[in-house]
């Protein structure tokens, strides 16, 4: 049966596209990492009487699913982002979850290297995968997990007791994401007035293609000179993205949405951001906004997150759904393609894999 991970080990990389710097032993940005006027383009984000950066990008109150149905696709239609509160996953889960990130990555770089993302792997320690995409690195560090790759990699991280705790932790948020990526799911698709018989979509729920990616983005000596993340839109159907509550001035998380431009998702106490993933933008005929993110980094500051991609089984066909296109009068916009094959476009054109797909 194809796997998510084999998906990847079609396009592999070069080791100076995997090994991140040693980001404890700089004192200052290195050219390969200098990025020219990063935030020109972003004006100072607003703040409220208090102080308090305010922010746009809905917040939405899933205890009342009636209501907060609406409300999903409105967002995902107008911004491609939400951020859910009252979503279930107990905010201690979610605090050990980050603090086993942070102890991770809190390791000495000779001993992350013992987990480096191998050059046609999927798994493990490395820089971002967008990385070939552009002519300078990113400040930022990340690991990838899929299935139960976790325990490989932690042993060797650890090679004592050490490694259970990150484990259990890991395995436990990893679950709780699944369901409640299948909530979500599912209201999104009943915004769209589509219920899951009429898509066949009882395999998702047993099989989806699933990836806990975690991140850090070290404080930088010069943050206006660097780039945490470059834009970019994520392959999945949906994202669930938990973020420190670090604050960064101008947003760590910032989200491009076209009337506005690029605004902060600021961190909101106990809430997940939620994403639209290109899949999903295919599966909605274009409706849904995959949406357009990059991050920043903070001088003082790490900066951790823990991103959940689901998406549809990796033999699963994405196209625009029958009923949608016929009860709108459109033309479906792209062609049918299955999971691993949109993956596979993805991983050699990036930003143009939408467009080699259009009808
Ligand atoms: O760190 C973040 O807030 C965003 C991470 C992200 O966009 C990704 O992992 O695809
Ligand atoms: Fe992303």
């Amino acid at each position: 049966m194809s796997t998510l991970s084999e998906a990847y080990t079609d396009h592999p990389l070069h080791l100076h596209q995997i090994i991140p710097l040693d980001f404890d032993s700089v004192r200052a940005v290195p050219e390969s990492h200098v990025w020219p006027n990063s935030d020109d383009d972003f004006p100072p984000a607003d703040v409220d009487d208090h102080g308090q950066f305010t922010t746009p990008v809905p917040v939405i109150d899933l205890s009342d699913p009636d209501a907060a149905t609406k409300l999903i696709g409105h967002a995902c239609e107008t911004w491609g982002v939400f951020q859910v509160i009252n979503h279930g996953i107990p905010s201690s889960l979610v605090q050990e979850a980050e603090s086993e990130v942070r102890r991770l990555f809190s390791l000495p770089a000779r001993q992350k290297l013992k987990a480096l993302r191998a050059p046609g792997g999927a798994t493990g320690y490395g820089i971002a995968r967008i990385t070939p995409f552009f002519s300078k690195y990113m400040w930022h560090e990340g690991f990838t997990i899929m299935n139960n790759s976790a325990i490989d990699h932690a042993n060797t991280l650890w090679p004592n007791d050490e490694h259970a705790r990150f484990c259990d932790v890991i395995e436990d948020y990893q679950k709780k994401m699944s369901i409640l990526a299948e909530q979500l799911t599912k209201l999104i698709f009943k915004s769209l007035d589509i219920s899951e018989e009429e898509e066949e979509m009882d395999q998702w729920w047993v099989d989806p293609s699933t990836a806990l990616q975690l991140n850090s983005y070290p404080s930088c000596p010069d943050p206006s000179r660097a780039l945490g993340l470059a834009p970019h839109t994520d392959t999945s159907l949906i994202t669930i993205l938990h973020q420190s509550s670090t604050i960064i001035n101008g947003g760590g998380l910032q989200v491009f949405n076209d009337g506005v431009g690029w605004v902060p998702v600021v961190p909101v106490s106990g809430a997940l951001v939620v994403n639209v993933g290109d899949l999903l933008h295919i599966l909605s005929n274009g409706r849904f906004i995959s949406v357009l993110h990059r991050v920043f980094v903070n001088q003082n500051l790490q900066r951790l997150s823990m991103a959940y991609f689901y998406s549809p089984p990796t033999g699963f066909r994405v196209a625009p759904l029958t009923k949608l296109v016929n009860s709108s009068g459109q033309v479906p916009r792209y062609r049918s393609v299955t999971v691993r094959e949109f993956i596979s476009i993805k991983a050699k054109s990036l930003d143009k894999a939408l467009s080699f797909i259009e009808n």
